[in-house]
């Protein structure tokens, strides 16, 4: 399989060995300021680890060129999301806040559980990245708080500074930032004198790198349209 990845930062140049050492050719990495030279080529799947503003001339390249998406960008706002739906119009798009099998599973448990607490518990989240994160909450908490908020009933609290007290639907998201943390999301449920919390833990980006890869491998083979980490987990 050709490759193209987009980003050449910490996620980025993982991609680029991992693919290697998959056997797949990747014919380059790059970002929107060495762009030009590259984009006359044609390749299977574009993987896209980098920032929202490459979001748009990314979607023209695989678009023009008949190319799959994967996409794991974080921090992207509506315009992005209509992009890549537009795209997923005409071509296969894989798109994932979190490409771990584990935060995936993670999902499944908090649709299971949070139904049978949400009455009487009170829902927060703790994520916690290294110091060179550029986007905060996290792409996984944005995507988790959609997990335990499906209907939009709670009010999302970002920080609690200068808050008394917590009213009855509120979900709390606090976000941490130090060191060499690869991720971490944690989700609890206070109740009346128990916790029960549910966490995934990255100790190393290699997991998202593995999920990403393995998402284009199942994507270069799809018809058009819009794929997420369910459709892994259920072939
Ligand atoms: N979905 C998932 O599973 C995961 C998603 N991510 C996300 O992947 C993205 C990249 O993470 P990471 O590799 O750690 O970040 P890095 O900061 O290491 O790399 C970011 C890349 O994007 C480029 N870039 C930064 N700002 C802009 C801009 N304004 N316009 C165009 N290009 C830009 C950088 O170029 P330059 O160096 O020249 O600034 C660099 O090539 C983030 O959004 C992160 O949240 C990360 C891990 C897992
Ligand atoms: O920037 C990171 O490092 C990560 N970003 C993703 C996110 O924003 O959720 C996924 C992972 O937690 C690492």
């Amino acid at each position: 399989m050709k490759i193209l990845v987009i980003g050449k930062g910490r996620m980025g140049s993982l991609i680029e060995t991992t693919a290697l050492s998959h056997g797949h050719e990747v014919i380059g990495k790059v970002d929107i300021f060495d762009s030009d030279q590259i984009l006359n080529t044609s390749c299977d799947v574009v993987i896209d680890f980098s920032h929202r503003d490459n979001v748009k001339w990314v979607c023209e390249y695989c678009k023009e060129k008949n190319a799959s998406l994967v996409m794991g960008t974080t921090g992207l706002e509506e315009e992005h999301m209509e992009s890549l739906h537009a795209l997923s119009k005409t071509n296969a798009v894989f798109f994932s806040y979190n490409y771990s099998y584990g935060v995936a599973v993670m999902r499944k448990a908090l649709e299971l559980v949070t139904p049978l607490l949400e009455k009487d518990f009170d829902i927060e989240m703790v994520e916690k990245h290294h110091n060179q994160k550029a986007d905060a909450p996290s792409g996984t908490a944005m995507m988790l708080l959609d997990t335990l908020d499906p209907e939009k009933e709670y009010k999302h609290v970002f920080g609690r500074q200068g808050m008394v007290g917590k009213r009855q639907k509120e979900i709390g998201i606090s976000a941490i930032r130090g060191g060499s943390v690869a991720g971490e999301h944690t989700v609890f449920y206070f109740g009346q004198d128990e916790t029960i919390s549910i966490s995934h833990n990255a100790t190393s980006r290699q997991i998202f790198v593995n999920g990403a890869i393995k998402a284009a491998e199942f994507i270069v083979n799809q018809e058009p349209g819009f794929y997420s980490m369910d459709d892994l987990l259920n072939q």
